[in-house]
């Protein structure tokens, strides 16, 4: 690298700086920011990183930057954020940025159909497009599809998990009728039982999930499976002071039908030992009527609440 040349430099808290070479030492490379004239930064040669010539321009695929390193990346992906892309490309793996606000007409039914039968890179990078790669590649070599979604805590895998599965049980589940609903209806029954709060997401599934969806020989849907496993069981005892249980317990105290509230004997969380150690903060999407609703709509819970349900739910509501 020559002096002068407009270089990412490692930084503690903002990951890379951009700057210019102002020294080439033995073992270090001296960085002046951009940000920062007159101050310096030293970092080992295999840490600086060449930049690329515009700051501001980005490319929907990782691979067409001119320098792909991980200063580069991150700030493709940086600037593509600012500008509501949360999505960006790498070669066929998609990356996404956890927006945690809702993009409008982002997911919606008409965007569902802009990404029918769309070779990747044709549209813009979206979640739709490796739901649809997937979908025309099972089509095509006959073979069963996985798509592989995997981030920390918090970074939108069940999210994205959800959009995958309605955009292939809304484009081609045309035939399969009540099935569709049924798959996409099965996550909010799942996630009232293995999703609870934590502090790094309102939301967290505390089970880990291999979701299926069967195709018929006319390729559409026509059926699903999900097998769960390592639920996080310790929870239903113990929680830390800013997390919560499973929804389910405080959706039922929030928004059960009377004769449900007086079977269980169903007051506030705060009143019950195993829900009211740890956060009892109701979160007013998540625990409504209409959420419990929705939550006994997915067919096992559909109707009154059973006998045997109800002392299975008196377990988790002891004083
Ligand atoms: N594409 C998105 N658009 C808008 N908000 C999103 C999106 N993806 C995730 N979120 C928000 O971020 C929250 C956390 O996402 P999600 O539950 O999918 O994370 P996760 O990776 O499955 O976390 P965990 O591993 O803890 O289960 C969601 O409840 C939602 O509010």
């Amino acid at each position: 690298m020559d002096g002068g040349k407009k270089v990412w430099v490692p930084h503690p808290s903002q990951g890379f700086k951009l700057g210019r070479i102002i020294d080439i030492g033995a073992d270090t490379i001296t960085v002046e920011p951009f940000d920062a004239p007159g101050s310096a930064i030293s970092a080992a040669y295999d840490r600086v990183y060449p930049a690329e010539e515009y700051d501001n321009k980005d490319v929907e695929d990782n691979c067409a930057l001119m320098y792909l390193n991980e200063a580069t990346l991150l700030n493709n992906i940086r600037i593509r954020y600012t500008k509501n892309h949360i999505y960006t490309y790498v070669a066929n793996i998609l990356i996404a940025v956890n927006p945690y606000f809702e993009i409008p007409d982002a997911y919606s039914s008409a965007t569902i159909k802009k990404y029918q039968g769309k070779s990747l890179g044709t549209m813009p990078p979206h979640v739709f497009a490796i739901a649809d790669k997937a979908y025309r590649d099972m089509r095509s070599l006959k073979m069963s599809q996985s798509i592989i979604v995997s981030g920390e805590s918090g970074a939108g895998k069940t999210e994205s998990t959800k959009y995958i599965l309605k955009y292939l049980t809304e484009s081609w589940g045309t035939h399969a009728g009540p099935i569709e609903e049924r798959i996409v209806e099965s996550n909010p029954l799942l996630e009232a039982f293995g999703n609870a709060k934590t502090v790094r997401n309102n939301n967290s599934s505390r089970f880990g999930k291999f979701v299926e969806i069967h195709f018929n020989d006319k390729n559409a849907v026509a059926g699903g499976f999900i097998s769960h496993y390592l639920l996080e069981k310790s929870r239903i005892c113990v929680q830390g002071p800013e997390e919560r249980n499973y929804h389910i317990f405080y959706r039922l105290c929030a928004g059960a039908p009377e004769d449900t509230r007086k079977k269980l004997g169903l007051t506030s969380p705060d009143n019950f030992h195993y829900i009211g150690r740890g956060c009892t903060q109701y979160f007013c999407q998540n625990d409504t009527e209409k959420k419990l609703a929705q939550d006994r709509k997915s067919k096992q819970l559909k109707g009154n609440i059973s006998k045997s349900k109800v002392s299975y739910f008196k377990q988790g509501f002891p004083y």
